[in-house]
């Protein structure tokens, strides 16, 4: 049998299955992608938020990189929380050797409103891991957060997308519109053309989790050789699919279904979202 196309997170933990690490794998395997994947922190949380972190020793850290990286291909790779700059420092020097497109979700806050990383790394990873990105996809407090603009209207969503390529070196930009009212719409701009994926809101409260398998969805097919902007068009699909068939599970934002979108091939539901 040929070897598979194989994709690496680098992340937290959500032992309630339906964010970080435990997303990114979920979704690599419906999209027929090997998936490994190295913890940065043990995140003790559920659907109502974050209760205690643990971060992983900076030497388990590296051990991790290097146990993945000497041993098997990486086709392409995304970056999920990183907690501290001393963590960020060890996954720069590491990415440094690796030939593969970078995405990057700058993990933040979660829903639940909990910061997932402190201040003297947000300084950090704009600097020095931006630039390294084929892709970074904030929401929208992260857009702000990154290009230091508030974001108001579709006009500041582009703006940001601009901003993040041309001012701080990012491959490219998707600012997602999840919390914006109305269509949940998407920008993208690759540092030449702006291309922008909208679908309805579906009115759900179980969106706990989307940012991780947008990200994870673009790096499976990235990693499979797919061009950028279809990458992320496949991948809007892929992610509505799972919010449309998301799970009330739990007590506060439930997870979203990483098999939503074979119960749409079944029942021969497909929508265009581009
Ligand atoms: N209620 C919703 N209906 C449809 N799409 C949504 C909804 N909420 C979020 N999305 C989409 O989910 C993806 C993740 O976006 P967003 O929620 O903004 O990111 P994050 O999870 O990082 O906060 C985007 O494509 C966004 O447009
Ligand atoms: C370990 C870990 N990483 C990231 C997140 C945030 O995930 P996201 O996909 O942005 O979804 P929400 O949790 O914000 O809905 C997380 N919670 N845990």
């Amino acid at each position: 049998m040929k070897s598979p196309n194989c994709a690496l997170t680098i992340a937290g933990t959500d032992p309630s299955g339906g964010a970080g690490i435990q997303a990114d794998l979920k979704t690599f395997q419906e999209l027929k992608t090997y998936g490994m994947s190295v913890i940065t922190s043990v995140v003790a949380q559920n659907t109502t938020g974050v209760k205690s972190v643990h971060h992983l020793p900076l030497n388990m850290l590296s051990e991790q990189l290097e146990a993945v990286e000497s041993d098997l291909p990486i086709h392409a790779f995304k970056t999920g929380m990183m907690a501290d700059v001393e963590m960020m420092k060890v996954i720069k020097e590491w990415i440094q050797n690796v030939k593969a497109p970078f995405v990057m979700d700058p993990v933040m806050i979660a829903t639940s409103g909990d910061p997932l990383i402190n201040e003297d790394a947000r300084i950090y990873l704009r600097e020095e891991l931006v630039p390294l990105t084929a892709i970074v996809t904030p929401n929208i407090s992260e857009a702000e957060d990154l290009t230091g603009d508030k974001i108001s209207t579709h006009e500041d969503m582009k703006e940001a997308a601009k901003k993040i390529v041309h001012t701080l070196g990012a491959g490219a930009a998707l600012i997602k519109g999840g919390h914006m009212q109305g269509q949940a719409i998407d920008y993208l701009y690759d540092g030449k053309a702006m291309y922008s994926f909208a679908t309805e809101r579906i009115d759900t409260k179980n969106t706990h989790g989307t940012g991780c398998t947008y990200s994870a969805a673009i790096t499976a097919y990235l990693s499979q050789g797919e061009e950028l902007h279809k990458a992320v068009e496949k991948s809007k699909h892929f992610v509505t699919s799972a919010i449309r068939h998301s799970f009330e599970l739990g007590k506060g934002n439930g997870p979203t279904n990483h098999w939503g979108i074979r119960e749409e091939e079944l029942t021969g539901e497909f929508r265009n979202y581009s």
